[in-house]
């Protein structure tokens, strides 16, 4: 057995990365196993290469404003073979730089499967095999494409998002996307603009399962017509089939659609197998995820769970939050209390939509007295000269103190915009806080500083907003 040390983190996605760090950085002696590729799902196989081929997505879509814009040449086409080879070379990148990093803060890396034992040890089988004794352990394992009966994925033909990213993309050509959650969404635009013919399984309106406001999805509905993508509600996928170079996708209404190819979107299921939990007496919950209290302690002690085994958010944000969470809580128990609701939650299509924070039901339910500050990117003068005019800043308050309860931004850059909200952790202070800040002009972020001030019109927030002096 090596050395003790004060944490071990089983997975090196973005939450057990976040964790190794985090901890490293406070002067703990950490180790990380991941069994497969360094940076989890995230890095390797979601967010890293669908940004990057979301960005080109966006590129090829503006280009049809380009001639008006005096730019020749448009407008663009996109090339698939080509996009997949670029994620590749990004995710390569980025994987060093995050290897390097953990060099650099003396994080011990194994490579190989790790499980409990029922002392609490981690124990490796694979390049690095041996036992690790460690004070704490969190576990970070992540989640993978929850499987669909009579659905069989199938390389090249009946592809999850796993499979899009690991094995090089086929050819573009008529593709099917299921699923109208946030891959679906994501993914409809992003293939269409890479040159895909998009039939989308959605069965019923995109995104209509998430907390963003009837406006704000009703805003990305209008922007995906533009883009000629509709979704095809009705009938959920019941079974795939691959007839010679076609995939045939069977409905439940009894519909029968055929493809070229076919991509699943239809949710992810946590990683818990094989990792010895019922021995180590650590155990989950009916959906299968690593059951935790508010500190992300498991139920045996010293165990910690973090990201997608144990969060139902399932975004790498909810992910890295955790990873902070577990890591305060073992330098200083019961210390820190997760908080899903301000972790910032991004969906990047045809416009790209950003929220936190309480919801307006919520904020009812919650006996506040909610009041909404909203300003358009209309009328925003950096917005309208660069096409991205389209969406709007939401701005969710308690009349009665002003306490800033929620937040949505719609548009160009809003998982970016949305930290001007996310970076002012104290609710109370929030608003005042951000109309005291100095801004830069013409910006998009004026917007939620101009949003503020609509609240103190509209709804006599003013003393709350600009102070009392
Ligand atoms: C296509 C796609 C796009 C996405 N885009 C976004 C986005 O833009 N923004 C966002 O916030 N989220 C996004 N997500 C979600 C995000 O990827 C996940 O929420 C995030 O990766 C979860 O992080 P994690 O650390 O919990 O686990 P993971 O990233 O899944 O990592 C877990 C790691 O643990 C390893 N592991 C598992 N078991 C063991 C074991 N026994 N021993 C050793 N290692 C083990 C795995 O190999 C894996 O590397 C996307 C997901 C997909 C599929
Ligand atoms: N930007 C981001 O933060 C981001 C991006 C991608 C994925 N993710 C995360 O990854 C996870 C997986 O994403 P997802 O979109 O696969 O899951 P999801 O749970 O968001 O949506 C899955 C959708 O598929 C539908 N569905 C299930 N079975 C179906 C069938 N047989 N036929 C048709 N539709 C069917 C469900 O009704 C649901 O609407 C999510 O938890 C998501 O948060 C996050």
């Amino acid at each position: 057995m090596s050395e003790s040390l004060d944490l071990m983190v089983i997975g090196s996605g973005p939450g057990g990365y976040r964790a190794a760090v985090y901890a490293a950085l406070r002067g703990l002696s950490v180790g990380i196993v991941e069994k497969a590729d360094w940076g989890g799902t995230c890095l390797n196989r979601g967010c890293i290469p669908k940004k990057d081929w979301h960005h080109t997505a966006k590129t090829i879509a503006r280009s049809a404003k380009f001639a008006e814009r005096g730019i020749a040449g448009g407008p663009l086409k996109g090339d698939l073979a080509a996009a997949w080879e670029h994620q590749e070379r990004v995710v390569a990148q980025v994987q060093e730089s995050y290897v390097g990093f953990m060099d650099r803060l003396k994080v011990q890396q194994y490579k190989g499967h790790a499980r409990l034992d029922a002392e609490g040890n981690v124990v490796i089988e694979g390049p690095d095999a041996g036992t690790v004794a460690a004070r704490n352990v969190i576990l970070g394992t992540g989640s993978r494409p929850a499987p669909i009966p009579g659905v069989e994925p199938v390389s090249g033909k009946v592809l999850t998002t796993d499979m899009l990213f690991d094995e090089p993309a086929p050819p573009p050509g008529e593709v099917i996307v299921a699923g109208s959650g946030v891959i679906g969404t994501e993914m409809a635009f992003i293939l269409a603009q890479l040159g895909c013919s998009v039939t989308w399984v959605a069965s019923g309106a995109p995104l209509r399962k998430t907390r963003f406001t009837p406006q704000a999805r009703g805003a990305l509905e209008g922007k995906l017509q533009e883009h000629g993508i509709e979704w095809r509600t009705g009938g959920r996928l019941a079974g795939t089939r691959v007839e010679g170079e076609r995939v045939v996708a069977e409905l439940d209404d009894g519909e029968r659609l055929e493809a070229d190819w076919l991509l699943l979107g239809t949710g992810r299921e946590p990683v818990t197998d094989g990792l010895g939990l019922e021995e180590a007496g650590v155990e989950t919950d009916d959906r299968g995820f690593v059951r935790v209290d508010e500190y992300r302690r498991t139920t045996r002690e010293g165990v910690y769970a973090i990201g997608d085994c144990a969060n139902r958010h399932q975004t790498a944000n909810h992910a890295m939050a955790d990873g902070v969470v577990a890591v305060k809580n073992i330098l200083e128990a019961e210390s820190t209390e997760a908080n899903d609701a301000m972790v910032p939650e991004v969906v990047y299509s045809a416009l790209e939509l950003a929220r936190v924070g309480l919801d307006d039901d919520e904020a009812e339910d919650a006996e506040y007295e909610p009041a909404v500050g909203f300003t358009s990117f209309e009328t925003n003068p950096k917005a309208v000269g660069q096409d991205t005019d389209e969406g709007f800043t939401r701005l969710l308050v308690d009349m009665d103190e002003g306490t800033l309860l929620g937040g949505e931004i719609v548009g160009d850059s809003a998982g970016e915009l949305i930290h001007i909200l996310t970076s002012h952790p104290d609710p109370d202070t929030a608003l005042s806080q951000i109309a005291a800040g100095r801004f830069n002009h013409p910006a998009m972020a004026e917007e939620v500083l101009n949003s503020t001030e609509t609240l103190a019109a509209n709804w006599g927030l003013g003393p709350e907003i600009f102070g009392t002096d």
